[in-house]
This record gives C-alpha cells, structure tokens and sequence, in this order.
C-alpha cells in the first residue's frame, strides 16, 4: 500500500536554489524513492508565473512520487500541515554586499513566515532556514512561533561543511566521504570556525594528516569562510546548486539520522558552550530517530576560542539588530 504523503513547503520557489531544490525533492531525494510528497510552493505575487513555469517542469520529469504540488503567496496556505519546511526565499546578496545589509530587508519575511508557521504547521514540523542571514532569520523565526519547540527550527551551516570536508581532501590527499568528526561553529558567514581539531580519517586524526597548521589557519578558515563571496565574483550570482545540495543533506539527515556521524547544523542553543539560549549557532550533532543531539564537552584551547566567540559576537550583534522589530 502507498504511504501517505508528506508535505514539505519551499518558499522562494522560483528562485535560483529552488530551480535545484525542488527537482531533488520530488525525485525523493529527502524522504526516499518510497515515500509520496506533496510540495507546497511559497513566492512573492510578481513571482506567481515563474514559479508556474517550474512546475510545468516539474510535471514533464513525471516524477513518480510526487503527489501534488501547491503553488501560493500567502504563507498561511504553504505552511498548512506540513511535515517539513525549507525557507529559502530572502533578498539575495549582490556584488560587495556583505551579510549584515540583508539583517532587516529579510528580518520582516522571517517574521511573518513564523507566525504563519505557528498558526498552521504540523506542531513537529522540522524547518531549515536557508535565506540570509540563515541563523538570524532562525532566530527571529522560532521567537515568530512561540508554540513550535525552538530545537525544530534550524539553520543551514552544512554548505561550510560540505565546503570544509572538499578542502581538507584535497589537501590530505583523501575521500571527503572518509573525514569524520568535523565541527562548524557558528554562524554561517565569514566567521564560521571551521575546526578540524578532532576529525578523522579511517582513525587517523585529519590534522596529521594534513600536517600544515599554518594553512589550516591562514588559507582553509578564510577559503570557506569567504567561499560564498568567490562564487559570486566568479558567477554574478551566489550559489545555488551546491547549496540545494546542502539543503537535501541536513534535511535527509535530520529525518534519516547519521548513523553516528558528525554533522553540522544551525540550532537553538541550550546554553552549551556559553552561548546564550535561543541564539542560533553552527554546532556538531548526530541525528536519529527524526532527531538532532548537540555533540557536547569538546574542549576549546586558545585559537578555538577566539574564533567561536568572534562568531558568537557577531550572532549577538545580529541579535541586537533585530530586537526592536521582535518587540
Ligand atoms: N545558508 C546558506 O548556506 C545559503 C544561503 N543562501 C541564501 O538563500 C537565499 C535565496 O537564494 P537564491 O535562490 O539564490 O535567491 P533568488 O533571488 O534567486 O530567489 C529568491 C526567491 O525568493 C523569493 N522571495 C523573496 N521574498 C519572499 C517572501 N517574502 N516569501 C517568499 N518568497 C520570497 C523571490 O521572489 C525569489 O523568487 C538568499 O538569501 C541567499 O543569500 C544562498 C546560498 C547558501
Ligand atoms: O554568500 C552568499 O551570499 C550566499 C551564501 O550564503 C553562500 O554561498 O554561502
């Protein structure tokens, strides 16, 4: 017998990652080959005929498991029930524009988005804020949706991740597949802490293996971190499919679990490692059974806390910048 559809909403559907995102769902990438979805599509007005248009799409792949597709500009009806949400649609940056300028062109979006959350999702929803600034809009997100556990409402921090794991096989010389145990801190811009202190390969630790603290420090750290920015010069626009891509593994994860593996992921804090609770901060986890755990007790020697509580500034100035608009 079929299973039951799941309802998974998108916003900023006829935007460039969604042109990826939407095409990796309903081939069921996310919740298996055997499981129907019903995709609820969330745009602006103005956008209402090209998000038609990548339906049309969508219909001509015949995907066999996509059930049914929603298309809206109200979010009420595009978070109705569903059992996931990926937000995506924001004001993307542009040549020279760096995160903080998109802190309140997108802080009103994630407001709204989160009341219409609390009002009609699935009270386990499991939402990913992709749109920039990704932590902050999480933030004002969970604060926006008072009745939905804030632990459900997390940022992308795994494209620094998957960008990480690249460099470091490069580098060493291994499979990306075969580094475990690698941890990005914070928040997902150029400050994230990209460290490899306990990671490994087939057991062996990753910084023997790369045996070059210097470039760790001076070209790894700056390379992901400012990874976004190279794109944009090289392309005229910021990623898209390798941030699709990044979408599909923290939710896949998340909903599948990691069998034990580290992964990074933007949540809530508990008030581990001293960040305030509530604050939305890159930390290693493991996912199973639906759920996330924070990877706990891993000790910071001196370069390790400066980078997490540069990150950790920054997420509280986003904070503060936002704090008059959450009332
Ligand atoms: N967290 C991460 O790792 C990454 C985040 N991003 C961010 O993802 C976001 C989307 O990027 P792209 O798809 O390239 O942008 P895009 O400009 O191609 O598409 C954005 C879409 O969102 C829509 N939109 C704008 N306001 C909306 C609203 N209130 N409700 C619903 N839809 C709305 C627009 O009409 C447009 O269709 C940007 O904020 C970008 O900075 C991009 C790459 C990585
Ligand atoms: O840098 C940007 O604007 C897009 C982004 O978040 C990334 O590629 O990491």
């Amino acid at each position: 017998m079929t299973k039951p559809a799941v309802r998974v909403a998108v916003t900023g559907a006829a935007g460039q990652i969604c042109y990826s995102l939407l095409f990796r769902i309903a081939n069921g990438d996310l919740y298996g080959k055997d499981q129907p979805v019903i995709l609820q599509l969330l745009d602006l007005p103005q956008a209402q005929g090209a998000v038609g248009g990548v339906v049309m799409e969508l219909e001509d792949c015949a995907f066999p498991n996509l059930a049914d597709v929603v298309i809206t500009s109200d979010p009420k009806v595009a978070f109705k029930d569903i059992d996931a949400g990926i937000l995506v649609g924001a004001r993307p940056r542009s040549k020279g524009m760096e995160r903080a300028d998109l802190l309140s062109a997108n802080a009103e979006i994630f407001k709204v988005q989160g009341a219409a959350l609390n009002e009609v999702a699935k009270r386990d929803v499991k939402v990913l804020v992709v749109g920039n600034p990704a932590n902050t809009n999480a933030y004002i997100t969970a604060k926006s949706a008072p009745d939905l556990p804030a632990r459900n409402i997390t940022a992308m921090l795994r494209l620094d991740h998957n960008r990480a794991l690249s460099q470091f096989a490069k580098k060493a010389g291994v499979l990306s597949q075969d580094i475990e145990k690698l941890a990005v801190w914070g928040n997902h811009s150029p400050t994230m802490y990209a460290d490899y202190r306990f990671a490994t390969v087939k057991g062996k630790p990753l910084p023997e293996l790369v045996g070059d603290e210097a470039w760790y420090r001076d070209t790894l750290i700056p390379t992901v971190g400012k990874r976004g920015a190279a794109i944009i010069e090289a392309r005229g626009l910021s990623s898209a499919a390798s941030a699709a891509n990044a979408a599909i593994d923290h939710m896949h994860d998340w909903i599948h679990g990691t069998n034990g593996a580290w992964v990074s992921m933007g949540v809530a804090s508990d008030g581990s490692y001293g960040v305030p609770e509530g604050i939305v901060f890159g930390v290693p986890a493991v996912c199973a059974n639906g759920d996330y755990e924070v990877v706990k007790g891993l000790p910071m020697d001196d370069f390790s806390k400066t980078k997490f509580d540069g990150t950790l500034k920054e997420l509280l100035d986003e904070r503060d910048g936002v704090s008059a608009l959450l009332g």
